[in-house]
């Protein structure tokens, strides 16, 4: 059988496998690409972009509803049709664009899963096609749950494609996607609930913080239900009925769509990795320092589905430089994971950056926590914002910012100042010398350290 060569094949089009392609191919490197959905990947299609459009219009939503009486008459609906359709202006022309992008810079592009036939060769829309070096960039996909009916849950690709917002929803996973998706929902009108198995929502969260955002949840309107183990889901004709244990008692709720948001794994079942002796675990591929396969060299892993790393866009993209760097010039560069902020984009945002504080405490002889809750600072005063807290965590002896964990009104570009005064590893003094516009939510740092 006719076999097609490449230098290079990149299996997934997302911000990891479009870092790569692109790189080698502008090194002088012949490349095909792979991708089973549509072209763009997850963060651009389903996931990040379209998720902040939404977020959008719930922002109108929350600072309107905060001013009631205080000069705002009415808060403003949300056409959930309309809404979408403007979601759609950000998110339909990706694909198309995506693969004109690529194609002009002369990668071939295929639109299947392929599958490994051995080391260094896949099978791809029937074609058999060899690759020096196949780098996986497949990303994440959600967990599969196992109760009885299952079936009968639809994911977060369809909560951000749904046409009409369903009256009552439940989301099965109190984290990043359950809590965002919730919030968003909420604020549009619909009765909302959030089921987890765990004690409390956000678990990579400081606890404290994560506190203040559950209860502000519930004031929204959010009903939330912890400790529960699901046993079944039933669906009887528009409604669908969640069975759930808790404290021993089995216990049922109704709702018209149930979203599974209860994680998500390595996008790696359909690859035939065994074939291609490619090793891989729960959290992904297993990588060396340079994002090579430890079982297989002609391998690289980068993004979500890698092993190193959280699964953010931003650190996809590093590690798609980190691969094509090693991939042009023979593994020059190791993977190290940088100071990595992450924002919840629930109203208010949660974000976080550098060490929890029982990580510090565990790590530095003599910490500093300075944990308040500040809605009476001006900023939030003047939009009458009823949550603001921050946990800012200091190194005793070189006076360092170790870790900054915020819930507030644009706490999402706040924790950025933070993740740049740990990544130079600033000082408390050095931030508080510092000049900010005024009044600004990044003048209020120098308060918070
Ligand atoms: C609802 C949601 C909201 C999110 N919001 C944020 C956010 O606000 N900020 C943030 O930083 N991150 C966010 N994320 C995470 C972010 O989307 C990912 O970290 C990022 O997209 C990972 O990029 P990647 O290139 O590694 O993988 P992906 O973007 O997932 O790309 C992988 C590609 O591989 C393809 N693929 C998968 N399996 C195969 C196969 N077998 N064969 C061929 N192709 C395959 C997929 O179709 C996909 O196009 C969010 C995720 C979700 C689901
Ligand atoms: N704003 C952002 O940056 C953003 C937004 C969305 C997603 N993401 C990325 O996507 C990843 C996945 O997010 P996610 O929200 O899907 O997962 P997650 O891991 O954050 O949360 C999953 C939740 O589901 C619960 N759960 C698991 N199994 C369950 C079960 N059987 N029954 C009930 N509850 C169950 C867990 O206890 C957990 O609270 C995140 O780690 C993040 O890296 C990032």
């Amino acid at each position: 059988m006719k076999v097609k060569k490449y230098d290079v094949f990149v299996i997934g089009s997302g911000a990891a496998g479009r870092t790569v392609a692109k790189a080698c191919v502008k090194g002088g490197l012949t490349v095909g690409m792979a991708d089973k959905r549509e072209y763009g990947g997850t963060c651009a299609n389903r996931g990040c972009d379209p998720k902040k459009v939404l977020l959008g219009a719930t922002e109108v939503i929350e600072l309107s509803a905060n001013l009631m009486g205080k000069g705002i008459k009415a808060v403003p609906g949300i056409s959930w049709k309309k809404l979408m359709q403007y979601k759609g202006q950000f998110t339909l022309a990706v694909p198309r664009t995506t693969e004109e992008d690529l194609k002009t810079l002369g990668i071939s592009l295929y639109h299947q899963s392929p599958k490994f036939l051995d080391e260094q060769t896949l099978s791809v829309e029937g074609k058999t096609v060899r690759a020096d070096k196949i780098i996986i960039a497949t990303g994440y996909e959600p967990r599969n749950l196992h109760f009885k009916g299952s079936k009968h849950l639809k994911s977060s690709d369809d909560f951000l494609s749904q046409k009409k917002l369903p009256k009552k929803i439940t989301f099965i996973g109190a984290g990043y996607v359950g809590m965002e998706f919730a919030h968003i929902a909420a604020r549009a009108g619909a009765k909302v609930t959030v089921i987890d198995s765990g004690k409390r929502p956000l678990k990579a969260f400081d606890a404290d913080l994560v506190e203040g955002l559950r209860s502000y949840s519930k004031e929204l309107g959010i009903d939330f239900v912890f400790n529960a183990k699901i046993t079944k889901v039933e669906k009887a004709r528009k409604k669908v009925k969640v069975f759930y244990r808790k404290k021993g008692k089995l216990e049922s709720l109704a709702s018209n769509v149930v979203f599974n948001t209860a994680g998500r794994v390595p996008a790696i079942s359909t690859l035939q990795l065994e074939k291609g002796k490619v090793a891989f675990n729960e959290n992904g591929i297993e990588t060396n320092d340079y994002l090579q396969s430890i079982s297989n060299t002609g391998v690289y892993a980068c993004g979500d589905v890698s092993d190193k790393g959280l699964p953010l866009t931003p650190l996809s993209g590093i590690e798609g430089k980190v691969v094509a760097i090693n991939v042009l010039e023979g593994n020059k560069e190791k993977m190290q994971v940088p100071v990595t902020p992450s924002v919840v984009y629930t109203l208010p945002n949660l974000a976080s950056v550098g060490y929890s504080e029982e990580e510090a405490t565990s790590r530095y002889k003599n910490v500093e926590v300075k944990f308040e809750s500040v809605p009476s600072w001006f900023n939030a005063r003047r939009v009458n914002a009823p949550v603001y807290a921050y946990k800012i965590i200091l190194n005793q002896r070189t006076r360092k910012i170790v870790g900054a964990h915020l819930l507030g009104p644009n706490a999402g570009e706040t924790i950025n100042l933070f993740a740049m005064a740990i990544g130079q590893g600033m000082t408390a003094e050095q931030i508080k010398q510092t000049v900010f516009t005024y009044p600004s939510w990044s003048n209020d740092i120098k308060s918070m350290v």
